[in-house]
């Protein structure tokens, strides 16, 4: 068994417990530092185990539980999910049991389950591979499921679910007459790679070529399709995809986000690709400034991610959505008043929930008198008609695309000031 092996297993428990026990997510993990000391290639693994156990989460517990009188520690308990998820996944039996093993006994507290551990695992060796697949697709969380069904119905959320089980692909937004690696093209445009490996070390990353990009997150701009030499404000920008679209097709953008460091990003991914934008790090409603056209992609659940990031439903529980409701409202007042008239306004989140989207949208059509919504603007490649929503927004969801790998949950609108 390698060392480095155990190395990210070790350190993909411990993100399993800061997720699972003190509801932190891996974004805010990784960017502590919290797997820096590996190297690398052990990095990207602990990464993709805990993702992997957060993905088959219910599975490894249903499984686990058959072998279990009561649930140990929650590191042991983890421990023990990852390994069961590995086992399922196919990784050899004796490297996996061997490795929680020695995991387990070197902890204080806890070495003296290590018998236990050994116990368990082996017993999920023998049986987990076969039952795996027969099992239910994990299912999201009761506070994010029932909302869910209420808006989309029982069918379209076990599709959702399903795509969170299988994960994302790989999307790439390329600059306009560049190539990038050879992969699959989207209806919408983006570049698809099933398999892509590490990001940068693709043909064309070094040369600014494109950039990751789901390709539901790339419609937005494409929705407010700006005119070069517009005045162009992206109103919260990090880490800066559309702001590169924006800037690619000859924007004069403005990109303002309240985050320093995830403006250092924008910053990295302006200067790698060659793109020029205005960067200001501040309060979306305190700036001040007239626009030809506004894109705001604002602060949100993050519910249409989680085929990316399935640590949100375990981490989350909906508690702070109530104030997130009220400042998209107070951002989306704000940008209204900062939209010269004739201008145009994408307004959009990558939520699941209609609250952040369909209703965000209703309400500003009823209080503003010279608000109205351009549907002409959702017609751009690929967008499919079912996708457009009475107010006439564009609702997308994970489960759209099943046979291309899914994309993610988003709500676009596009809003003209009257002139
Ligand atoms: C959905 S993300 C933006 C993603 C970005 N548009 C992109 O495509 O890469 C929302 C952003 O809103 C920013 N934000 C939150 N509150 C803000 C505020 N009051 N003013 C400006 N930006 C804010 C967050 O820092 C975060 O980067």
């Amino acid at each position: 068994m390698s060392n480095s092996a155990t190395a990210a297993r070790r350190s993909a428990i411990y993100l399993l417990d800061q997720v699972l026990g003190e509801g932190r997510l891996l974004a805010e993990c990784l960017a502590a530092g919290a797997v820096d000391r590996l190297e690398p290639e052990d990095r990207a693994r602990a990464q993709r185990l805990a993702l992997e156990t957060l993905r088959g989460l219910e599975r490894a517990d249903r499984l686990l539980a058959n072998h279990l009188n009561r649930t140990p520690a929650l590191t042991v308990h983890n421990a023990l999910r990852l390994g069961a998820v590995e086992l399922c996944n196919g990784e050899a039996a004796h490297g996996v049991v061997n490795s929680m093993v020695e995991i387990v006994s070197r902890s204080r507290k806890h070495g003296r389950l290590k018998g236990l551990v050994n116990a368990v695992l082996r017993k999920v060796a023998a049986e987990g591979p076969e039952a795996w697949p027969k099992m239910r697709v994990p299912r999201l969380p009761d506070w994010l499921r029932e909302p869910l069904i209420a808006a989309w119905g029982t069918d379209a959320v076990t599709g959702i679910e399903q795509a969170h089980f299988a994960g994302a692909p790989l999307d790439l937004t390329l600059k306009p007459g560049a190539e990038g690696p050879s992969g699959e093209i989207l209806p919408t445009g983006s570049v698809r790679l099933h398999d892509a490996g590490q990001v940068s070390t693709l043909p064309g990353y070094k040369d600014g070529d494109w950039w990751v990009q789901d390709a539901a997150a790339a419609l937005p701009v494409r929705v407010l399709a700006p005119k070069a030499g517009q005045k162009v404000l992206d109103l919260c920008a990090a880490p800066g995809g559309k702001t590169m679209q924006l800037a690619a097709a000859g924007a004069d953008v403005t990109a303002l986000d309240v985050s320093d460091s995830r403006m250092e990003r924008v910053r990295e991914n302006l200067a790698r690709t060659g793109l020029r934008a205005k960067v200001i790090v501040g309060d979306a409603l305190e700036h001040e400034d007239r626009y030809d056209a506004i894109l705001l992609d604002a602060p949100c659940s993050a519910t249409g991610t989680i085929r990316r990031h399935p640590d949100l439903p375990f981490a989350k529980d909906g508690s702070e959505f109530g104030g997130l409701i009220e400042l998209q409202s107070r951002m989306l007042a704000h940008a209204w008043g900062l939209l010269k008239p004739g201008g145009r306004l994408v307004y959009c989140t990558c939520s699941l929930l209609p609250d952040e989207g369909e209703v965000q949208v209703e309400e500003a059509l009823d209080m503003y008198s010279d608000m109205s919504v351009d549907r002409d603007a959702l017609n751009v490649p690929g967008v499919e008609t079912d996708w457009i929503t009475e107010e006439g927004g564009l609702r997308l969801r994970p489960d759209y695309w099943p046979d291309r790998g899914g994309m993610d949950g988003f709500y676009i609108a596009c809003l003209t000031k009257s002139a």
